[in-house]
């Protein structure tokens, strides 16, 4: 199959892209670069790929439909909310890494992210992709989750699934490394502000809490909000959800741990590893989410530590995943990824 992707310059594309290249499935690569106006090699567009002489080519929607048999964007927010219109009404299939089309009303969009939305029947019609819930099977415009919602999620989804828990005490304490932030510099990652620090930001405001929160109610009609909170962490790739939550009276551990096993045993990338707490290691490298538990009977508070790596599981992996699902392909096809050791 002969798929492009828009957005090779940034850390998602790139990673996305070695991904792609070795999928069995893939044919042909078309790469495509919105500052261009003529093609240029990809080593000399990112000289990390120093052998790869591969034509990074000026983006135009009509090339994109003509040459390829689906999109992927990994581009910043803002951009797709404007080019999504032609291939949707194309029916030309999309998987979108950015968080454009993944809420489903314009407000809220405008509200959390502070651009203008997509049209409304554009967001109507986008898929929410968390593939290890929602298969993409038959979807024709996929948006990929959030990395700090898709860790969050996959964290809670026994719990609020399984109505195990008071949904009001919801509690979020999320961390990520600094490749989270894109590839643009600011002053929170300046290597001497990030270095040895740990620094809290976009309280109560993250983009990400209003597509958990949809997701959640769409498990479990009584969610109503989640107390939730990011940490800029100095590590380069990772992230880290640890989530509390009070359960109902009568849970207990051995319960909590039953559900964790049910839900989690027969998928392929979600680990759970019972009362041994994860560590962002063991993930980075990988499409997997490893989820750790622990039941505190003295204050019945569940303490769920959820890890992944925010560019695979978090972005680029999940995209491949959830590609695998479109096209009916072996789900695990190029994910089978083993951990960066040591
Ligand atoms: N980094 C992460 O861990 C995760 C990222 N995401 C999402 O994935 C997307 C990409 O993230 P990331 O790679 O980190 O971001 P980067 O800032 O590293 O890269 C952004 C990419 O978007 C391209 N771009 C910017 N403006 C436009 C435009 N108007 N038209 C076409 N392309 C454009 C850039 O091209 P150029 O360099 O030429 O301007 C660059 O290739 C974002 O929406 C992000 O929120 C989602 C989950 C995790
Ligand atoms: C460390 C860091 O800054 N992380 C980014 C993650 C953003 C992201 O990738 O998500 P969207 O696709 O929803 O924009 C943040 O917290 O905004």
């Amino acid at each position: 199959m002969q798929v492009g992707l828009v957005g090779i310059t940034g850390y998602a594309g790139m990673v996305l892209y070695q991904l792609l290249r070795q999928h069995s499935e893939v044919s042909g690569i078309n790469l495509y670069d919105h500052k261009l106006t003529r093609n240029q090699p990809l080593n000399e567009v990112v000289p990390s790929f120093f052998t790869d002489q591969t034509p990074v080519q000026p983006y135009s929607d009509q090339a994109v439909m003509a040459d390829n048999q689906m999109v992927f964007f990994a581009t910043s927010a803002g951009v797709t909310s404007k080019l999504s219109q032609p291939y949707l009404d194309a029916k030309f299939p999309v998987i979108d890494l950015s968080g454009d089309l993944r809420l489903n009303d314009v407000d809220e969009y405008q509200r959390w992210y502070h651009k203008d939305s997509a049209p409304a029947s554009d967001l109507q019609q986008a898929h929410y992709g968390l593939a290890d819930f929602e298969s993409a099977e038959d979807k024709t415009y996929v948006a990929n989750p959030g990395c700090y919602a898709t860790a969050t999620l996959l964290g809670l989804a026994p719990l609020v699934q399984q109505d195990l828990i008071d949904l009001d005490s919801i509690i979020v304490d999320a961390k990520s490394g600094t490749s989270g932030a894109g590839k643009h510099p600011a002053a929170s990652t300046h290597f001497t502000q990030a270095n040895d620090n740990l620094q809290i930001y976009k309280p109560n405001q993250h983009q990400h809490i209003p597509e958990i929160v949809m997701t959640l109610k769409s498990w479990n009609k009584q969610v109503k909000a989640i107390q939730f909170m990011t940490t800029l962490i100095p590590i380069t790739r990772g992230i880290m959800s640890t989530i509390y939550v009070k359960v109902k009276p009568g849970i207990d551990g051995a319960m909590i741990d039953q559900v964790y096993q049910d839900t989690y045993g027969h998928k392929p990338f979600v680990n759970y590893t019972g009362t041994q707490l994860p560590d962002i290691k063991q993930v980075v490298g990988t499409n997997n989410c490893n989820i750790g538990v622990v039941y505190n009977p003295v204050t019945q508070t569940v303490m769920v530590d959820s890890v992944i790596d925010n560019l695979l599981k978090g972005a680029a992996g999940q995209a491949v995943q959830n590609f695998n699902q479109m096209f009916k392909f072996e789900e695990t096809s190029e994910l089978e990824l083993t951990p960066f050791l040591p």
